[in-house]
């Protein structure tokens, strides 16, 4: 094995294994980082779409309770509504029936207004039960005051029932009792002659309070507000209350035309009635022309549900930049990890090539770059081990410049190391196979060890390296053949242990000795 071919062969070697190494580590590392990039961004995304999702559902969620509570709500006042109308009117009924068959002449007014008083006990809806003749003349109230000389001609129920053939109940607008001074509806109906004229009316009031105390007990959020109205947009009564408005029209706004014309309906109303949102429920009573509406705001409804999704996004946000933090954490940790790791490949490649380096110093020599004595040693010691298992023979040369002391003494120290080196470089260019090893023995002798080689072979290679150190033609003028030559013993054996081995060397030495003796630039065996 060439000794310049080995050493290339190592440091690629160690090159290769460094890049392997550190690319595999730094390969490892890459996807890893990225991995974690890619996990705490997907985490955000994925948490913020989660809560983004439950936000949504919970706020849709919200808003049809709030319509279904609206809805039912209406219909639980319209009811209530309906039931207060309808035992007024049953009573209105059951007295005009009375007066009706009775007649003025023949009606005990006494009986009736006892009558009128008893029913009155009954029913806490109603403010006061009264009876007019068809002049507006007090008849009989569920009071039992005097009412000498009071007239309620002027009344615009009075006024309705007197023009009107209508025999159905009237519902008014509000008015101040002049009996009681409180607000009432007056709910009413006409009282005929046989004949079919004009005879009086029976008149039922139903406390504004009765009302106004269930309305106001509800909680309708700010900005809510639930009224009752007749279909003709007259304002029985709104909560939050007002005594001011009542009685007012409010056919011509928003909140009374948005009514939907079915018999119940609760809708979202956009930017109609005062710029906002509002949830619209509404319900007519059947039996009388009025309806129920009930109006909140829907940024109220949804307060609750706003402060929780504060909160959610609060929580996400500290969620997410916790995660960022901890992804940056250890994003950071990796890119240290990975400085640490590049130094410490490095320091150890260089320790590698250093040890090698060392290794090769050790085995070097170092002005010839041959194999020094003490690799040769070994060399020695494992081809006679491998000849003597194998029962191959092997041949050892033994070199030595001719005359060179006179050489160093007449060109110098400086040209006898040239001279050196030029004579190893003859030796290994004139090694044929990968096994044949040549070493620098000490001073100015060489030795090669030829394995598997017989004492034929060795000629060869001997003969091979003599005539090239002669062909070098470095001048040697102190030699008889005026150039540099080397004188070469050879022997070759098969050896049995390692005194064989031993005694080649020595037989090949005396060899050299031979050859000098011989007159040098040759070959002995
Ligand atoms: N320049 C140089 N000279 C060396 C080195 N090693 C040994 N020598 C010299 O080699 C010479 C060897 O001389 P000798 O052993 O007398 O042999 P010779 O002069 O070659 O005579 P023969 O071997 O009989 O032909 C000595 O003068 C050593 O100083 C070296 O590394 N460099």
């Amino acid at each position: 094995m060439k000794r310049d071919g080995a050493a290339a062969l190592l440091r690629k070697e160690l090159e290769h294994r460094e890049d392997v190494r550190f690319g595999r580590l730094v390969g490892k590392r890459r996807p890893v980082r990225a991995a974690t990039v890619s996990l705490v961004l997907l985490a955000g995304i994925m948490a913020a779409a989660v809560l983004a999702w439950s936000l949504v559902h919970a706020r849709a969620l919200e808003l049809a309770r709030a319509r279904i509570a609206a809805t039912n709500t209406v219909l639980t006042l319209a009811n209530q509504a309906n039931s207060s109308f309808n035992v007024a009117d049953t009573v209105l009924v059951s007295l005009v029936d009375k007066i009706e068959v009775e007649g003025w002449s023949e009606l005990n007014v006494d009986r009736l207004r006892t009558l009128m008083a008893k029913q009155m006990e009954h029913l806490p809806a109603l403010q006061g039960l009264f009876v007019y003749d068809e002049t507006g003349r007090w008849i009989a109230t569920s009071a039992g005051r005097s009412y000498e000389g009071r007239n309620n001609a002027d009344r615009t129920y009075f006024q309705y029932h007197k023009h009107a053939r209508d025999r159905g109940v009237h519902i008014g607008s509000p008015i101040v009792g002049r009996t009681s001074g409180v607000w009432v509806v007056p709910v009413s109906r006409r009282i005929e002659h046989p004949d079919g004229r004009f005879a009086g009316v029976a008149l039922a009031t139903i406390k504004i309070d009765f009302y106004r105390s269930i309305y106001s007990s509800l909680e309708l959020g700010p900005g809510g507000q639930v009224m009752m109205t007749l279909n003709d947009g007259s304002l029985l009564l709104r909560s939050p209350f007002d005594a001011r408005e009542l009685g007012s029209n409010i056919a011509s706004t928003p909140s009374f035309f948005l009514q939907a014309k079915h018999d119940f309906a609760t809708r979202t109303v956009e930017a109609v009635i005062d710029g906002k949102t509002h949830i619209l429920s509404h319900a007519r009573i059947g039996a009388y022309p009025v309806g129920i509406t009930l109006l909140q705001d829907q940024k109220a409804v949804l307060a609750g549900w706003r402060h929780s999704a504060m909160f959610a996004c609060l929580a996400l946000l500290l969620l997410i930049a916790g995660l960022l933090l901890l992804g940056r954490r250890v994003v950071r940790q990796l890119d240290v990890r990975e400085q640490l790791e590049g130094e410490l490949l490095s320091t150890k490649a260089h320790l590698e090539t250093a040890n090698t380096a060392l290794s090769t110093m050790a085995y070097i020599d170092g002005l010839t770059d041959l194999f020094n004595r003490r690799y040769y040693e070994l060399a020695l010691q494992r081809e006679v081990g491998r000849a003597s298992r194998n029962g191959t023979p092997f041949a050892v040369l033994m070199l030595d410049i001719d005359y060179f002391k006179h050489y160093n003494d007449r060109y110098g120290h400086q040209a006898g190391d040239a001279a050196l080196v030029a004579v190893a470089q003859a030796i290994q260019r004139g090694l044929r196979r990968s096994g044949d090893l040549a070493a620098r023995y000490g001073g100015e002798e060489f030795v090669v060890i030829l394995p598997d080689t017989d004492l034929a072979g060795a000629r060869e290679v001997a003969e091979t390296i003599r005539v090239s150190v002669q062909a070098r033609a470095l001048p040697h003028a102190d030699s008889p053949l005026g150039v540099v030559t080397v004188s070469i013993g050879m022997h070759a054996t098969i050896p049995h242990d390692a005194e064989d081995g031993a005694n080649v060397v020595g037989q090949a030495d005396a060899a050299l000795y031979r050859a000098k003796t011989a007159g040098r630039n040759c070959a002995a065996t």
